[in-house]
């Protein structure tokens, strides 16, 4: 129903996204995962045809947003980061307002209104102007609007930002409904989020795919490389460094803690346990190591990791 077929964007000398192609099937929700930076509001705007690409293509329901761009965006809800509300309108008044501008018949808007007000839980506060709404009233306000011409497609850019835990649930209660008859995409760059909501991830850093599949699939790809914690008395950079030098080491990166002990979190190349070679490279150098062990994988630190090559390979997005 979404399909970003090699997406690729260049901003003046900056590449944003890198040949990123992925696929949400229809009543599939789709978590979008990557640090800030990555590339997701990018690839998110070239998907809605707000943005055009400068190579590949973005299909909704079969139709090329380039090309058949009033077809494709007839079909898409889309919530973006920052959504333009008008403070001193009511919103009752404003999605009346953003009916009239999808040229929707007077009835249809009013009927469809009632209904989205209703769906995003708004019909204590229609009456209220934007402006005296809280950020996740706001925010329930845009997803009103996206929903407004019942579009079958969800495309939805961090639509969380900002929330606190209480209004995340609701918008996370809101999303499994919806996803009942809608295709979504939703894009975060906290994992716990997409955790929780979608059924597949596409995780994008430095304008590149990452990884994608279900989250089981995405972690058993991160486990091919198990994580070992190491705590010793160093410091951070020095302990990273030693633990770097070792054969079978993909990557260590290192913090320090109190009272000159540092830990860090290594990760291997393949499934060998390195806590002997690690435990005598240790000993050798003279630090004095209080815990060594391997962690199971998780989602989290295959994120984190990927979150830290981005920096390495692509220093333009900070
Ligand atoms: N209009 C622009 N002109 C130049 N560079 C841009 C522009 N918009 C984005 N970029 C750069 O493109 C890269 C990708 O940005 P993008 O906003 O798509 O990432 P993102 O994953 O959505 O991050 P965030 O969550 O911080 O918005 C970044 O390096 C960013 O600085």
């Amino acid at each position: 129903m979404i399909q970003a077929d090699d997406l690729v964007k260049w901003y003046g000398p900056t590449l944003a996204v890198d040949h990123v192609s992925f696929e949400v099937a229809q009543g599939q929700i789709v978590g979008f995962l990557g640090p800030n930076g990555a590339g997701k509001s990018t690839t998110i705007r070239m998907l809605t045809g707000y943005l055009p690409a400068t190579a590949g293509t973005a299909r909704i329901g079969g139709f090329d947003v380039a090309r058949n761009s009033r077809q494709a965006r007839a079909l898409i809800g889309y919530l973006p980061e920052s959504t333009p509300l008008y403070p001193e309108m009511r919103v009752d008044e404003y999605l009346d307002y953003r009916g009239r501008l999808l040229g929707m018949p007077r009835q249809d808007r009013i009927a469809r209104r009632d209904e989205v007000v209703d769906r995003c839980g708004l019909t204590a506060m229609r009456r209220r102007t934007i402006d005296r709404l809280s950020k996740g009233n706001r925010q329930r306000v845009g997803l009103a609007q996206a929903l407004l011409h019942n579009p079958p497609v969800l495309i939805l850019d961090e639509p969380t930002a900002g929330l606190d835990p209480a209004q995340i649930g609701a918008f996370r209660t809101l999303f499994r409904e919806l996803a009942d008859n809608h295709t979504i995409l939703l894009s975060s760059h906290i994992l716990p989020e997409i955790e929780k909501t979608a059924d597949r991830v596409v995780m994008i850093a430095g304008g590149q795919k990452a990884a994608e599949g279900t989250l089981d699939e995405i972690r058993r790809q991160s486990a091919s490389g198990g994580g070992v914690i190491v705590q010793a008395k160093s410091d951070a950079n020095a302990l990273a460094g030693i633990l770097r030098e070792l054969p079978g080491v993909a990557s260590a990166n290192a913090r320090d803690l109190e009272d000159g002990w540092a830990e860090a979190t290594l990760i291997a190349l393949d499934d060998t346990d390195l806590r002997e070679l690690i435990a005598r490279r240790l000993s050798e150098t003279g630090a004095l190591v209080r815990e060594l062990r391997v962690e199971a994988p998780s989602l989290e630190a295959f994120f984190i990791e990927m979150t830290a090559n981005q920096r390495v390979s692509n220093p333009t997005a900070a």
